[in-house]
């Protein structure tokens, strides 16, 4: 990337994105009560909090996506009003949100200067706009062909050029919502790689909302907490602790919850809880895109999967409860044939799934939390022909509680913040009462005081209540501490040789899944 620091010729006191005091309510509660920050040319400013914080909300009224009740903003020391992204945009302000938001039917060209084409005498410049988006990707180290779609490539390319194309419309203000939630090892570092380049040699200030301190460590300059809509520290980073970042989040208790050795520990095959979960055995599995994969999963533990995105660990997980077609192979629950129609079909015979695409088929955004709970179950509850509404709210109510969902939940989902709709997917596949549960990626956009409990209830299900569990996620750190086996999947397939316990390190897996891919 090249280097060309940023002159804008302002007193350096004023340089910066500040919010000042911004004070935000919903629906009559205060979700942000006051809160100031700065980014600063040069520095990459990291925001963490638990689930509902305000983080995005904050990072909204900066985008101009949200207008704040109270507070402004400033841009190297002039006010400005962000009434749209538009406005934020013309500010120098960029913003790459989780859900990317380039068009995947469009080229990557066309990607590159949509809505800011360029035309001499009226016609477009196509060749001209090849050149510069081509010239763009290769600054980013990004080997695509401009006039392919963007949907060919894959999502770890796609943030990278997200982040590109924002740098292209001359922002010198960077917001960064959970940016690598979707990428895994090499990808993440890669990114960041980019992200501290950015600052560093072209002076551009960075928000960067990120649950994973261990990435946020790697790459921030200061790290801004926040905790119920307060600022609770704002300190370079060598002057905050992690461990003073977790207490500040997760509370006290969190300080010793972090190591493994809290989570609860295998139980004996015998200890398991009779008949709780399925033995689900799966024999040479091959669909569009699945390629011959053959795993078993027991009652009592958790079975990791580790892949890179694209390996197809998802379709994997999918295949089992009847949402991808499937070729040929055998699927066996306790020893009895099982061949999933959908997924209703699979939660009647005790396989439930958990997706990590919570916003495409998870949950029902305009309905409220309790009832996307109740949703599956509804016929448990059904007492002489009528359904009894109050058991089922009472059942969706303990579930939400037990995950610590945090906000209203007779609200409409979609009000909830990102974490919290994780867990209110989660208790929705409590509430189906599973025997093998499958879960995608589980903590995605999950605070660390909350990740750390559904691990350790993760745990719990299937070393206390007897559940086979299957886990998919794509941080290694998360396998390794949560799953008792682990497989590697690659290309489709599985061979479901487990890996050994000397293997079992977030490196040794990132290696075992490259060496396979
Ligand atoms: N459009 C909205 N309508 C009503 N309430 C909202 C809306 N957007 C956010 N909230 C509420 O504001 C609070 C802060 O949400 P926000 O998304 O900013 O949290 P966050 O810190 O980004 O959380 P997460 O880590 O889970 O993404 C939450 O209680 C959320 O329910």
């Amino acid at each position: 990337m090249s280097a060309g620091r940023m002159a804008t010729g302002v007193r350096e006191d004023r340089a910066g994105l500040r919010a000042h005091d911004i004070m935000k309510r919903y629906s009559g509660v205060t979700v942000l009560h006051g809160v100031s920050v700065a980014v600063r040319p040069g520095e990459v400013l990291g925001l963490v909090g638990h689930n509902g914080a305000g983080k995005s909300t904050l990072l909204r009224t900066m985008s101009g996506a949200t207008v704040p009740d109270a507070g402004r903003i400033e841009v190297d020391g002039r006010e400005v009003t962000l009434a749209s992204p538009r406005d934020s945009l013309a500010a120098g302000i960029a913003t790459v949100y989780q859900e990317l938001s380039l068009l995947p039917n469009l080229t990557v060209a066309q990607n590159v200067f949509l809505g800011d084409e360029r035309t001499a005498g009226g016609l477009l410049q196509g060749d001209a706009m090849r050149k510069e988006a081509r010239a763009l990707a290769a600054d980013f180290g990004l080997e695509v062909d401009v006039d392919r779609k963007l949907g060919d490539y894959p999502v770890a390319t796609r943030q990278l050029l997200e982040v590109a194309v924002a740098i292209h419309r001359d922002a010198r203000y960077l917001l960064l919502d959970e940016p690598t939630t979707s990428l895994e090892g090499r990808q993440v570092e890669n990114f960041l790689e980019v992200v501290r380049t950015l600052a560093s040699e072209r002076g551009m200030g960075v928000l960067m909302v990120n649950h994973k301190l261990d990435e946020l460590y790697a790459v921030a300059d200061r790290v801004a907490a926040l905790v119920d809509g307060r600022l609770r520290i704002d300190a370079r980073v060598d002057e905050v602790s992690r461990e003073e970042v977790i207490v500040a989040i997760a509370g006290e208790e969190a300080r010793e919850a972090a190591p493994s050795e809290q989570l609860p520990a295998a139980s004996p095959a015998a200890a398991v809880a009779a008949g709780a979960g399925l033995r689900l055995e799966v024999r040479d599995l091959t669909g569009p895109t699945l390629t011959g994969a053959t795993l078993t999963a027991e009652p009592g533990r958790v079975l990791g999967l580790y892949g890179l995105v694209g390996s197809g660990r998802t379709e994997l997980l999918r295949s089992l409860v009847g949402l991808e077609r499937l070729a040929g192979g055998t699927i066996t629950l306790d020893g009895r044939p099982y061949r999933p129609t959908n997924p209703a079909a699979a939660q009647r015979a005790g396989v439930v799934y958990v997706t990590e695409e919570r916003k495409q088929d998870g949950i029902v955004a305009q309905l409220d939390s309790i009832t996307n709970v109740a949703l599956p179950v509804l016929l448990r509850h059904r007492r002489l022909g009528l359904l009894d509404h109050r058991a089922l709210r009472r059942e969706a109510h303990d579930l939400t509680r037990r995950l610590q969902v945090r906000g209203d939940v007779t609200n409409p989902v979609a009000s909830l913040s990102g974490g919290n709709q994780q867990k209110v997917l989660l208790a929705r596949a409590l509430a189906q009462r599973p025997r093998v549960l499958l879960l995608d990626e589980p903590t995605k956009g999950v605070d660390i005081g909350v990740k750390t409990e559904i691990h350790r209830m993760i745990r719990a299900l299937a070393h206390e209540e007897g559940l086979t569990v299957v886990l998919v996620s794509s941080e290694e750190e998360e396998i390794c501490e949560v799953a008792d086996d682990i497989v590697v999947v690659s290309h489709g397939g599985t061979d479901g040789v487990r890996l050994a316990d000397h293997e079992r390190s977030p490196r040794d897996l990132r290696h075992a899944a490259w060496t396979a891919a």
